[in-house]
């Protein structure tokens, strides 16, 4: 080989390598390099350049590992060499050797335009080991860019909230004909049942019940799903009305199948461990009702849920199969009484004795009779008659609130939500269903046909006005969430802006929901808010009729009633529940504030880091009286819980030993017998590094349900300087069902959601 040859082969192979390369040296001194630079400032630094450090390999990472590198990054790195390598082309254009280097130099861009991006993906690997060397120890650094993966989740969520995408059965259209003429009501079960595609599942259909072929061929097959479950009154009959659903179902020549979800007893499990296993029930139930369903091809869905968490779960079930269904409300219990206090008494009224208990006030009243019992006969006679038989309880607690609001919405029979569980009515009921849910499947009435935003302003509408639980936001976002429903926070405070509060119902009224039965019930209460232009009637229900049809045949609430007030005499003249922000809570917090303890409220912070903490300090009678004390439970939201568990126990002793002089602070969440001035649902929550974190005892902290704020006396300058050394707790749980729980669940603000990506 001559010199000449020599020195062309080197420079060829030289400037092809580097064409080959460059896309790969792009994409390490873009996305590698930065970490060599900042990471020694990120660990040795000012905390200005720390700050500034974590966010610029922040911003680095996620460039490398979010982005769809093959698509954008890589292919972009290629252009550039490749316009360089044009760029020194036709520099060198011209004489002999310079025409000669100029087309070697054309042919390199155009290489490196086509094996850049390969070379590219090669690099990655390179990269990510790069990466992994340098975070190796460094904490601070992953952990901050787990906090900002937390907004940057909570943000695709947003993007993304209303393109919810479903498997698609494709069922048989609506209005299609079997060959004698009759309509197709089996539109989904016939992918199984029709010809002899599937003759296995028609064997095992048969086995399972259906009485005969033309019952195969034609009849829709109804899911049932009870939340059934002996050890919670709230569930203890569910599965008898799921017989005499089924009984009745079966009698209009439909197909019932019979199925169960499981549940958590609130009230069995509040302030215990047991109550982070709470929340997450809903999500079961709903994957629960959703899953068999879909799997087994049913037409058509009736479920027939009792405590809190179960109506939220079956509805989000019935939005995502979005199937004809019908919500039977498993109904209240009745009214207990105690002949030690000499009045009636419910479930709230043990939690508020334990704090009566242990501060020494629980006492039989002064009333003239005996006064002769000890506190521990008094607590066993509560024990022993609080809650009469089955039923969820009573009060406008969690369970009723969201039964009233979905049948105000138009998914249960009229009724449904105030018909006592141990009712003769209730049964009637369950009777009744099959009428609807026939109607239902012959006019196509789908749940997210009648989840709208109408329906939904109704639900809130009738949580104001009666006094709803504060769970029923974080419900209904979930619920609306699920249906591809636009409804916020700001949707809460608005309606709450409108709407009195007139019910004169526990927790913080005398009445409870077998009361309010006898007057008329809920839809006695309908027709008073249709009347005066303030729910809405017009929506559809599952019966096919309208909501102001269905209420139609109702009393009008009597005119000497005395538990629900006059509009222009109400208890508040806007809603309890209030939506507040400020720089405690700057992704929102709710509070439930009847007005009967003031509108605002300023005290010293005493923070507690885990419920169990402060029902401590109550049981040891440790918070004092002398000073307005603002009380924060924290590191118990969704995540940091994990599970967002109540905080009844705390609540009510508070109550209970008229602790008059405190609030209450939570990033967790209050059940629907908790009142008093409680704010909970604070977003973003302590885990994840919200200012609820930051707080420290003494701090003055300001709730102001006029101005709806929530704000700590502390400046954003301190604030910045206690989170740097604001450590994140480390994952308490790595298996089982609430480490994939805290995993998923999205913040309260957006319902605590974990199918939210
Ligand atoms: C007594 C209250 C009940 C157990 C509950 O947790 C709720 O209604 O939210």
């Amino acid at each position: 080989m001559s010199d000449s040859t020599l020195v062309k082969t080197a420079q060829i192979s030289a400037i092809l390598t580097a064409a080959a390369a460059s896309g790969g040296i792009i994409s390490i001194s873009l996305f590698a390099l930065p970490g060599f630079i900042v990471k020694p400032r990120q660990r040795k630094g000012t905390d200005r350049e720390k700050a500034l450090g974590a966010s610029i390999s922040h911003i680095a990472r996620q460039w490398q590992y979010d982005y769809d590198v093959g698509k954008i990054v890589f292919p972009s790195a290629a252009l550039i060499s490749s316009l360089l390598y044009s760029y020194v082309a036709y520099a060198v254009r011209g004489e002999r050797s310079g025409r000669y280097l100029s087309a070697l130099y054309a042919t390199a861009a155009g290489l490196n335009l086509l094996i850049g991006p390969f070379t590219g993906f090669a690099i990655l690997p390179v990269n990510n080991l790069i990466w992994s060397y340098l975070d190796k120890n460094d904490d601070l650094a992953v952990e901050r860019v787990t906090a900002t993966a937390e907004e940057k989740l909570q943000q695709e969520q947003d993007e993304h909230k209303f393109e919810a995408k479903y498997l698609d059965y494709s069922p048989v259209p609506y209005g299609s004909k079997h060959e004698d003429g009759a309509p197709v009501l089996n539109r989904y079960s016939t992918v199984l049942t029709r010809g002899h595609d599937s003759p296995a599942a028609q064997a095992m259909l048969y086995a399972a019940g259906v009485p005969d072929r033309n019952a195969m061929k034609k009849s829709p097959q109804v899911g049932v799903a009870t939340v059934w479950w002996e050890g919670n009154p709230c569930n203890m009959h569910l599965l008898e009305l799921g017989k005499t659903v089924k009984k009745s179902i079966t009698e209009r020549d439909l197909i019932a199948w019979q199925y169960n979800t499981i549940g958590v007893s609130d009230g069995i499990t509040m302030g215990t461990e047991g109550m982070r296993f709470s929340l997450q029930t809903r999500e079961l139930i709903a994957d629960s009702v959703e899953t068999v369903t879909c799997a087994q091809y049913h037409d058509a869905c009736i479920a027939i849920p009792g405590c809190d968490k179960n109506m939220p779960g079956v509805v989000m079930g019935m939005a995502r199969h979005n199937r004809p269904s019908i919500m039977i409300y498993g109904g209240t219990i009745a009214v207990g009484y105690s002949n030690l206090l000499r009045k009636r008494i419910n479930i709230s009224t043990c939690f508020e004795a334990a704090g009566a208990y242990a501060y020494d006030t629980l006492r039989q009243p002064d009333d003239g009779g005996d006064t002769s019992k000890s506190k521990d006969e008094i607590i066993e006679d509560l024990e022993s008659h609080a809650c009469p038989g089955a039923g969820a309880c009573g009060g406008m607690y969690t369970a009723n609130t969201l039964a009233t609001a979905i049948e105000s919405m138009g998914l249960s029979l009229p009724g449904s939500s105030s018909t006592p569980a141990e009712s003769p009515a209730k049964m009637r009921e369950c009777v009744k269903v099959a009428d609807a849910i026939q109607v239902c499947i012959e006019k196509d009435i789908t749940p997210r046909k009648l989840l709208t935003k109408s329906s939904f302003e109704n639900a809130l509408v009738m949580t104001m006005a009666l006094g709803g639980s504060t769970n029923g936001v974080l419900h209904f976002l979930a619920m609306a969430r699920t249906a591809e429903v636009d409804l916020t926070l700001d949707d809460f405070q608005r309606v709450s802006n409108k709407i009195p509060f007139i019910a004169d119902l526990a927790p913080s009224g005398r009445y409870y929901m077998a009361d309010l039965y006898e007057i008329g019930g809920i839809p006695s209460v309908q027709k008073l808010l249709i009347a005066a232009g303030l729910l809405n009637g017009d929506i559809p229900t599952v019966t096919g009729k309208t909501l102001a049809q269905n209420v139609e045949s109702f009393p009008s609430l009597p005119q000497d009633q005395v538990i629900i007030r006059p509009l222009n005499n109400p208890i508040k003249p806007t809603g309890h529940l209030q939506i507040l922000r400020g720089n405690l809570a700057p992704g929102g917090a709710v509070a439930k504030i009847t007005g009967k303890e003031g509108l605002k409220f300023t005290g010293k912070a005493r923070v507690f880091n885990k419920e169990h903490e402060l029902n401590d300090a109550l049981t040891k009678g440790k918070i004092p009286r002398d000073e307005n004390l603002v009380l924060i439970v924290r590191y118990e939201g969704p995540k940091g819980g994990p599970g967002m568990p109540e905080q009844l126990k705390s609540s009510a002793a508070l109550m209970g030993a008229n602790l008059t002089n405190v609030a209450l602070l939570t990033d967790g969440r209050y059940s629907g017998a908790s009142h008093g001035f409680i704010v909970g649902h604070i977003v973003p929550e302590a885990a994840v590094g919200g200012p609820i974190a930051l707080v420290q005892d003494g701090d003055l902290i300001t709730i102001d349900a006029e101005t709806n704020q929530l704000n700590m006396n502390v400046s954003e300058a301190e604030l910045q300087e206690r989170l740097k050394s604001w450590q994140p707790p480390k994952p308490q749980l790595t298996r089982g069902v609430l480490a994939k729980y805290a995993r998923l669940v999205g913040d309260a603000s957006h319902g605590a959601m974990t199918d939210l990506f």
